[in-house]
């Protein structure tokens, strides 16, 4: 049962907070020219909150009594620039305290930094309040593995209204980012995986060149060689030539429930584009708590003092 879906609203803070929008379009285009890859955090987060249950910001909360943070969860390995979503939340509460919910910096911060990394611009609603609590224990059950075989991936968006022509594009959040070695050695060693390109394995061979690397090293590889900044359908042209970096991903390439739609968005970007806009959609408007649930949190990293 999926409640508050339809009390989200589009400008929910034309009254409340008339420049919300505004503010946090401001910040994410200010840190996009600091540091480039906040834009890819955001994309990331809001897959990483919407899903464990919902767009609720259970995602932001730290690790205190009683509250384990779903961040020091294995599957949030490698995600970064938390510090700068308090950056983005301090500039609303100068301009409007407590009004504006954590889960909407989540699902506005992506919007706006899609549109930064030269993706489509999503027109999303708002409303979403925060969750009184982390979901940490659970959040393996919702987010896959980087080696999940491809009928459970497909499962899992199925059960947030997403389909396989949708999951194929949402991945391609992949044209952007990197991949830290722990998630790529399996594919390399003690033999390369024989659906990675031979030339391509060796590059990542240099980028990671032990099994065994130190979880603590920042040794990654760039997911997409030739646009690692922008969100385009460069993704869906690895695949097809075999330079996907997770298992997750080559996956897409080869199997018949996913392949034709591979081929359809490599070929063409505005498919691409369309399809990632619609699931991106369906992603910001999982589950949301709305109206008296939750809370606006003043900090996002913790609960507010009752
Ligand atoms: C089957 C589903 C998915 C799996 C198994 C998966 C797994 C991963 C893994 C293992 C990484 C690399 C982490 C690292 O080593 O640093 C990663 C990075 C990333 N993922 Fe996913 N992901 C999935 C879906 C998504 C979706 C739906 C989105 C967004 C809508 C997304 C956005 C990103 C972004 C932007 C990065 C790059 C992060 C950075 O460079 O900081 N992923 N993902
Ligand atoms: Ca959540
Ligand atoms: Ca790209």
């Amino acid at each position: 049962f999926q409640f508050g879906k339809s009390e989200l609203q589009l400008n929910y803070y034309s009254n409340s907070c008339p420049k919300a929008e505004e503010v946090i379009k401001q910040e994410v285009t200010k840190l996009y020219h600091e540091h480039g890859n906040t834009a890819v955090s955001w994309l990331r987060n809001l897959f990483h909150d919407c899903v464990v249950q919902g767009c609720d910001a259970s995602l932001l909360l730290e690790s205190v009594t009683g509250i384990e943070s779903e961040k020091a969860s294995g599957r949030s390995f490698g995600m970064r620039n938390f510090k700068y979503v308090n950056t983005i939340k301090k500039a609303l509460e100068d301009e409007c305290p407590s009004t504006v919910s954590c889960a909407d910096v989540v699902a506005l911060s992506a919007r706006d930094g899609i549109v930064m990394l030269g993706g489509p611009r999503i027109e999303m609603k708002t409303g979403r309040k925060d969750s009184k609590e982390s979901y940490a224990s659970v959040v393996e059950e919702f987010i896959p593995n980087h080696n999940d075989s491809i009928s459970s991936v497909l499962s899992r968006f199925q059960s947030i209204g997403i389909d396989a022509e949708g999951t194929v594009a949402i991945l391609g959040a992949h044209s952007v980012g990197r991949v830290h070695c722990v998630n790529l050695v399996d594919r390399l060693y003690p033999t390369v995986d024989p659906t990675l390109d031979p030339d391509h394995a060796e590059y990542l061979k240099g980028r990671c060149p032990t099994p065994t690397p130190d979880p603590k090293a920042v040794l990654y590889a760039r997911n997409d060689r030739e646009t690692p900044m922008l969100l385009d359908n460069y993704y869906y042209k690895n695949l097809l030539s075999h330079k996907g970096l997770l298992t997750v991903d080559q996956e897409l390439a080869s199997d018949p429930a996913t392949l034709p739609f591979v081929e359809k968005m490599a070929a063409d970007n505005g498919y691409f584009s369309e399809q990632f806009s619609r699931a991106v959609l369906l992603l910001s408007e999982n589950n949301p708590l709305t109206g008296d649930q939750g809370e606006v949190r003043k900090d996002c990293r913790y609960v507010n003092a009752s």
